[in-house]
């Protein structure tokens, strides 16, 4: 993930993709501690402590938590491993914690690895064949998985089967050792990059969407009475308001709330705390925070509301290119805020609202 912004919102999601790329991280935890490995740092470990531990605690994705309800039930009165499963969407949503939650459901320990920590097909086959029967493996990012061990991972999900390979060139040769039944648990936040025959070796497949405000005020309010803060319904729905339907940053901006009413404030979580210490963060009341905002002023008021090239976007803001492509870029396209054309990125009316502007010619002539 792109590293930025310097807002109250960059720490976390920069926290939260690290520590998977650093090595390949394998190590066996049992389900019910719920802690990611690598979770040594404060905030990673604040976030932690917040996951739902059992599907009942999921809050919202009614249609995925149904459908994998029924998939963990039925595997659990047949004694077998589940199915595997594939779980797709933006970052933030859930896909891990759901991981979690199945190894938790099924009674069963994770290992948890990821694709980019995948280089050789070596470094798979290691981790499969430490396998114990029962075991959920979590791959997230499975798109960023090096080829050679994607074959390698068909044969193991199909056929329970790995091949070692002994010796080399001319003179190598293969040999297959079983592997016990597992469930591997993909991760995804492009799913579309997913070769075909990879995802069809997924029984199972779920795709998490953007929550409700609803069920983030839920999210915070059972967050806050995990970290035992009173928490104004009122607050709730301000901070669920500027949290992008995305339960990471909700969690991350109540952990920031909770701060400036200690620091700042009497301790309460109120509505006006809630306003107070979200413009301390400059997280505006949609949600958009500086980087947000200096994109749309840059394409607003330096170009004229675009067409405009992403590099020279973001050389405008500061920031690089993909930063601004995968960091600012999809809420704001999400948000109607911007558009993204052939010839580049263009702002539309609702930019120049937002911003206090009025638009210089009829927005619908941009898209000519
Ligand atoms: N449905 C939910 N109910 C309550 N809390 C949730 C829910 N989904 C996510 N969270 C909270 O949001 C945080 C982020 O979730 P998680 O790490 O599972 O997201 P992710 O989709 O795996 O993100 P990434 O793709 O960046 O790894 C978790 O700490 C958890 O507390």
């Amino acid at each position: 993930m792109a590293d930025r912004r310097s807002s109250g919102q960059d720490a976390d999601e920069r926290d939260a993709a690290d520590p998977r790329e650093e090595s390949l991280v394998t190590e066996r935890f049992p389900a019910e501690s719920l802690v990611r490995p690598g979770a040594d740092d404060l905030e990673r470990a604040a976030e932690a402590a917040l996951r739902p531990r059992r599907l009942g605690e999921f809050v919202g994705q009614r249609v995925v938590r149904e459908q994998l309800s029924v998939v963990l039930q039925a595997a659990r009165m047949r004694g077998r491993a589940p199915d595997h499963v594939l779980l797709s969407g933006p970052p933030g949503l859930g896909k891990t914690t759901l991981a979690m939650i199945i190894a938790a459901e099924l009674g069963a320990s994770l290992r948890v690895t990821s694709g980019p920590a995948i280089q050789h097909a070596g470094d798979l086959a290691a981790v499969l064949s430490s396998l114990e029967e029962g075991e959920v493996l979590f791959l997230d990012e499975i798109h960023r998985i090096a080829r050679p061990a994607e074959e390698l991972l068909y044969v193991a999900m199909e056929d329970f089967r790995v091949d070692v390979m002994v010796g080399k060139g001319a003179g190598a040769s293969a040999i297959p050792l079983a592997l016990p039944p597992f469930t591997v648990v993909g991760a995804t936040t492009r799913a579309g990059l997913l070769p075909a025959p990879l995802r069809d070796r997924f029984g199972f497949t779920g795709h998490l969407d953007f929550y409700s405000s609803d069920e983030l005020e839920q999210v915070l309010l059972r967050s806050a009475g995990l970290l035992d803060v009173q928490l104004a319904g009122a607050a709730a729905s301000e901070i669920a308001g500027r949290s992008r339907g995305t339960p990471r940053i909700a969690n991350r901006l109540l952990r920031r709330v909770r701060d400036w009413a200690q620091v700042r404030g009497d301790g309460r979580l109120t509505l006006a705390a809630a306003r107070a210490a979200l413009e301390v963060y400059e997280v505006d009341e949609r949600g958009l925070d500086r980087l947000d905002r200096g994109v749309l002023a840059a394409l607003c008021t330096r170009f004229g509301g675009g067409p405009v090239g992403l590099t020279t976007l973001a050389v405008a803001v500061g920031e690089e290119p993909e930063t601004v492509e995968t960091v600012a870029e999809p809420f704001l396209v999400r948000e109607g805020l911007i558009g993204r054309t052939p010839r580049g990125r263009v702002a539309l009316p609702a930019a120049w609202s937002h911003l206090g502007l009025t638009p210089p010619h009829d927005p619908g002539t941009l898209f000519a």
